[in-house]
C-alpha cells in the first residue's frame, strides 16, 4: 500500500490529530495522544475499508477530528454559555486515513484482573475485526494477564477460525491474573516480540498499568500504540456510561434475589439475604434491586448503614416482618466493612494487585441478624436464608445487549489504533462510542451517587431508612 502524500486539506494526515475546528465553537475536544506526539515522519495510508466489498464509505462514514461527543448533555439553560462547556471527546470510528500498514501490524491482546461477562466476545471481535476490516494477519493473545508478556507460555497466534465460537463461553480463553505488573519486562517483551499494537482489556487497575506502559513506550520512543478496553463487572470505571458485562451480571443476580424472595416468603418471619459483587461500589446491588422489585433493603458501600437503634436496619426489618411477614435484603460485598470485626493483619490484607481484601459481609450480617432476633424477639419463629451467587454473576457469557457492546467497543479500539492514536480507551459516552485518554479513565472512578434521583428511586421502592440522615443515632454509627 502506498503512503499518502501530505497535502493540505481534509485528507491531510495532520487532520488525524486534534486540530482547531474550522468554525468557532465553545467546545474544545479533549486532546487524544497520537503516535505523532513522540515519533516524526509517520506515513499514512488510505483506509482499506474503501475497497472492502461490505462497505461503501459515503459522506459521513469516516469520522473526522471535528466529530466529538460531549460528556454532559443535560444543561441548565439559566446558567447561560457556561452550561455548554463540558469536556468533549473524539468520536470513535473509522478514519479516512490510517497510519498502520496492515501487513506491518503485529497485534497483542491481553486480559487482566477479574472476570466479566463478554471478555471472550471482545477478544473474538478484536481478532475478527483486525482480520476482516483491516487485513491484519499477525494477531497474538498474551496469556494470563500482564505477567504473560514476560513469563509463562509464549503468546498464542489467533485467527478468526480459532476464536469463532469464543463469544459463547464465559471467562477469558486467554486466561487472566492479578498482580505481576513488571513494567520494564513488559515493555522489553513488547519490543522483543515486535508487537506494535497492544489491546489491553481490564479494569481500573489494568488501566493504571496501561498508563505506565504508555508512558514508557513514549519515553523509549517506540512505534507502538496501546489502547485500553474497560472491563468491570462492578461498573466502577468512570467517564464511560458503563462497562460491558454489567447488565449481564445484574440479570444473573435476579435468580439469586428471586430465590431469596421465595425462601423468605415461605417462612415465618423469613429474611432472604443476598450478597452481590461490588468491591467498593454498589452499582450491581442497586440495579439488581431496582429491576427485581422484591427487595426491601439495598445496602451499598456508598451509603453506610447501622444495625440497632432508631432508624437502623433492624428496626426497619422488624417493621417489614410485621407488615409483610418477610423481607429481602441485598448487600454489596463492600458494604458494612467498617462494622465487621477484624484482626490487625486483616486490616492491611491486599490481593496480588494491591486491592484491599474484604471480610465477608454476608455471613457476618446473617449472624448479626440471628443475634438480634435471639436477643430482642426470642421465642418467635425466625429464618434467615443467605444466598451468595459470587462468581455466578460474572462467569457467564455476555447477554445480547452486552454482546453488541463488545463488538462496538472492540471495533472502536481497532479503528483508533489503526489511525495511530495511542494511550486511549474506547467506551460509550451518552450512548455514543468515544476515545478517552487512558490517563483520565485510570483516574476516574464511578461510585453510586446517593444524592441523585436513582438512589431516591431505590429508597422509594424499598422504603428503607435514610441511614445517612439518621447516622449517629444507632448503636453502630455509620463511619
Ligand atoms: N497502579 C497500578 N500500576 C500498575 N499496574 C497495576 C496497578 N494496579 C493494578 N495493576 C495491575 O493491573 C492488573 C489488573 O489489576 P486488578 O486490580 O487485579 O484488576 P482490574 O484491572 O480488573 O481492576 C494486575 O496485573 C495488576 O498488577
Ligand atoms: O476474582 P477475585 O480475585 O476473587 O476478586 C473478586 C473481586 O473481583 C471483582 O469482580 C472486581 O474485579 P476487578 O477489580 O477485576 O474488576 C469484585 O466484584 C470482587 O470483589
Ligand atoms: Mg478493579
Amino acid at each position: 500500500m502506498d503512503p499518502i502524500p501530505t497535502t493540505p486539506g481534509e485528507d491531510n494526515p495532520s487532520h488525524l490529530h486534534p486540530t482547531t475546528p474550522s468554525t468557532p465553537s465553545t467546545i474544545t475536544p479533549v486532546p487524544l495522544p497520537h503516535l505523532s506526539d513522540h515519533l516524526s515522519n509517520l506515513a499514512y495510508y488510505p483506509n482499506p475499508l474503501d475497497s472492502n466489498p461490505n462497505y461503501h464509505p459515503s459522506d459521513g462514514f469516516y469520522i473526522s477530528p471535528h466529530d466529538v461527543i460531549q460528556s454532559h448533555i443535560l444543561h441548565d439553560l439559566s446558567a447561560g454559555a457556561a452550561a455548554a462547556a463540558s469536556p468533549a471527546y473524539h468520536r470513535a470510528g473509522p478514519r479516512r486515513q490510517i497510519h498502520f500498514q496492515p501487513s506491518e501490524v503485529v497485534a497483542a491482546i491481553v486480559t487482566c484482573g477479574g472476570l466479566c461477562p463478554g471478555l471472550n466476545t471482545v477478544i473474538r471481535e478484536l481478532v475478527v475485526g483486525l482480520w476482516e476490516l483491516y487485513g491484519v494477519r499477525r494477531i497474538y493473545g498474551v496469556t494470563a494477564g500482564y505477567r504473560g508478556f514476560y513469563d509463562g507460555e509464549a503468546p498464542v497466534k489467533l485467527d478468526p477460525k480459532m476464536v469463532n465460537d469464543w463469544h459463547k463461553k464465559g471467562g477469558t480463553s486467554l486466561v487472566t491474573s492479578r498482580g505481576g505488573f513488571d513494567l520494564g519486562r513488559i515493555v522489553d517483551a513488547i519490543v522483543d516480540r515486535e508487537f506494535n499494537q497492544i489491546y489491553v482489556i481490564g479494569g481500573d487497575g489494568t488501566m493504571r498499568g496501561a498508563v505506565k506502559i504508555f508512558n514508557e513506550i513514549r519515553r523509549r520512543k517506540l512505534h507502538v500504540s496501546i489502547t485500553g478496553i474497560p472491563k468491570t463487572v462492578d461498573n466502577d470505571i468512570g467517564v464511560i456510561d458503563r462497562s460491558f458485562g454489567f447488565h449481564t451480571a445484574v440479570e444473573m443476580a435476579q435468580q439469586a434475589i428471586n430465590a431469596a424472595h421465595v425462601e423468605a416468603e415461605s417462612a415465618v418471619n423469613g429474611i432472604g439475604l443476598v450478597k452481590l459483587m461490588g468491591r467498593s461500589t454498589g452499582h450491581i446491588a442497586l440495579y439488581a434491586t431496582l429491576s427485581s422489585r422484591d427487595v426491601d433493603c439495598c445496602l451499598i458501600p456508598e451509603d453506610p448503614f447501622y444495625l440497632y437503634g432508631e432508624g437502623g436496619l433492624f428496626e426497619f426489618l422488624y417493621k417489614c416482618l410485621k407488615q409483610n411477614g418477610h423481607a429481602v435484603i441485598v448487600v454489596a460485598e463492600g458494604a458494612g466493612q467498617d462494622m465487621i470485626p477484624r484482626s490487625p493483619a486483616q486490616k492491611v490484607e491486599r490481593d496480588e494487585s494491591g486491592n484491599p481484601v474484604f471480610l465477608d459481609v454476608g455471613p457476618w450480617l446473617k449472624s448479626e441478624l440471628k443475634s438480634w432476633w435471639d436477643r430482642d424477639h426470642a421465642g418467635e419463629l425466625f429464618t434467615v436464608k443467605y444466598i451468595d451467587p459470587t462468581y455466578m454473576i460474572r462467569a457467564v457469557p455476555a447477554n445480547a445487549t452486552d454482546s453488541l457492546y463488545c463488538t462496538l467497543v472492540a471495533h472502536s479500539a481497532i479503528h483508533g489504533v489503526m489511525a495511530g492514536y495511542t494511550g486511549f480507551v474506547s467506551g460509550p459516552i451518552n450512548g455514543n462510542y468515544a476515545y478517552i485518554p487512558v490517563q483520565e479513565v485510570a483516574e476516574a472512578k464511578s461510585v453510586v451517587n446517593t444524592k441523585d434521583h436513582t438512589w431516591a428511586w431505590v429508597r422509594s421502592v424499598t422504603s428503607q431508612p435514610d441511614f445517612g440522615k439518621n447516622s449517629g443515632r444507632g448503636s453502630f454509627g455509620s463511619v
